[in-house]
């Protein structure tokens, strides 16, 4: 980045490169400005698209090849805390009398660069404050999930949460920041073990209780991308194998309500499909076997910082191979919703620390004790005004008819006597 201040504003030029390698600072300045020109937090009016040839005219164009970026010309207005960026997408012709051996030839080439200016009492702030966002900015975090053809395909992030939005227990929240952040910083020590830089997590809780939010909560602390893994339109190991292959480092592999994804069945044989290449009803299933050692095998040798959630909404649902000691490294138990929970949500929806009506609303919360997260939450959410979504949560509770829940916990209660409590010798958050 060059500067030149003229009058009392102060110009940065990102050049796209240097003459010998790309400018990555480039790139990111590109992502970002996309970024807020397409969430409409920008001025610029104009964005181009592109979908880089590959030499098949034929070819179906995949959503992922879509490239937009910001047209040439355009000026991109930014106003970050209290200061105003101006962005522009500029071009200049260069004859390579500047270093860059490949333009030596006399013909003119094209060198993109953007401009920014501001003014010159904010030169501290933009490369203290505003440059490192950007630089954080760039690393958005992309869900993907995977298709029919085994190829992994972005999706839409439903939410973006928090650890701060997060309501969980205070102790176990600390808990698991602690853990995800001795584990970033572990690189040394699984090179020196010799074992592959993962760590492994079972969540486990009913529908409603933010085993989503709290995965998404997660890969924004770590600023991880999430491979949501749907098990049945994985046909065999194979595919399995080519998936996880194409997930990249610091990431997390989700693989969600493993017991309604695909009935896994330890030894069960690995199907392999037809000979036209199609699988029947029976060769739809990997094994558990299957999932178990391409997780463990491939990650080792080429394996960085991944993270792997397994999660189901009954831990009785977990094949016990899978929760075998050294298999996973902690249990999180996301439950229902309770008093302090409760509180959180209130302020996460409006910013309240305390109201008359919360001690009534807890109470009533601990008295039913199997209302959901996301049943408080819906209910907060339904007015902006405070005191009215808690009057209204109030008259949920109130009337929630708890024959049919009852019926459903007495009849979990049940199975659980049937099959037993496994004990399980890792960490239990
Ligand atoms: N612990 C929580 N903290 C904050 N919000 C929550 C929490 N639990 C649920 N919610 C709210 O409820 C919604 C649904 O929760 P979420 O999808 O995370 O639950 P889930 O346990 O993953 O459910 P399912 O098993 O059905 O996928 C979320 O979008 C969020 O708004």
């Amino acid at each position: 980045m060059a500067s030149s201040p003229a009058s009392n504003q102060l110009t940065l030029v990102v050049e796209e490169s240097d003459g010998f390698s790309p400018n990555r600072m480039y790139k990111v300045v590109q992502s970002y400005l996309v970024s807020i020109a397409v969430s409409g937090a920008s001025t610029a009016r104009r964005l181009c698209i592109t979908v880089p040839y590959d030499g098949d005219d034929n070819a179906e164009v995949r959503s992922e090849a879509i490239q937009i970026t910001v047209d040439t010309g355009e000026e991109v207005v930014d106003f970050y805390q209290e200061a105003k960026f101006l962005w522009r997408v500029a071009i200049r012709e260069s004859f390579g009398n500047t270093g860059q051996f490949f333009y030596s030839h006399g013909d003119p080439t094209e060198v993109k660069y953007f401009e920014l200016t501001f003014d010159e009492r904010y030169r501290e702030f933009a490369i203290k404050s505003y440059i490192p966002y950007i630089l954080e900015q760039a690393k958005t975090i992309r869900l993907w999930t995977n298709n029919e053809d085994a190829m992994w395909k972005p999706a839409k992030l439903r939410q973006v949460a928090t650890l701060n939005t997060l309501a969980m227990k205070e102790e176990k929240k600390k808990a698991l920041i602690d853990d995800l952040s001795k584990f970033v910083q572990k690189k040394e020590y699984y090179n020196r073990i010799g074992k592959a830089w993962q760590r492994r997590y079972v969540l486990f809780g009913p529908p409603g209780t933010g085993k989503s939010t709290l995965i998404a909560a997660m890969a924004n602390f770590l600023r991880f991308d999430i491979y949501n893994l749907e098990l049945t339109k994985v046909t065999s190991n194979d595919e399995l194998r080519s998936l996880l292959i194409n997930t990249t480092n610091s990431s997390i592999l989700v693989i969600e309500n493993i017991k309604c994804s695909v009935e896994l069945q330890e030894g069960e044989k690995e199907k392999k499909p037809t000979a036209e290449g199609s699988a029947n009803d029976d060769e739809s299933k990997i094994t558990l076997s299957g999932l178990l050692n391409i997780v463990d095998g491939l990650w080792s040798d080429c394996g960085d910082e991944r993270i792997i959630i397994i999660t189901a909404n009954y831990k009785e649902m977990f094949d016990p191979a899978l929760l075998r000691p050294g298999r996973m490294d902690i249990l999180i138990h996301m439950g229902y919703c309770d008093s302090s929970v409760f509180r959180v949500l209130a302020s996460y929806y409006h910013s309240l620390t305390n109201h008359p009506l919360f001690s009534e609303i807890g109470e009533l919360i601990e008295v039913i004790s199997i209302i959901t997260p996301a049943e408080v939450a819906e209910a907060l959410m339904r007015s902006d005004d405070a005191e009215i979504a808690l009057k209204g949560l109030m008259d949920m509770l109130n009337g929630k008819d708890m024959s049919f829940d009852h019926m459903v916990i007495e009849a979990l209660w049940a199975l659980k006597k049937e099959w037993g409590t496994r004990l399980l010798e890792h960490v239990d958050i």
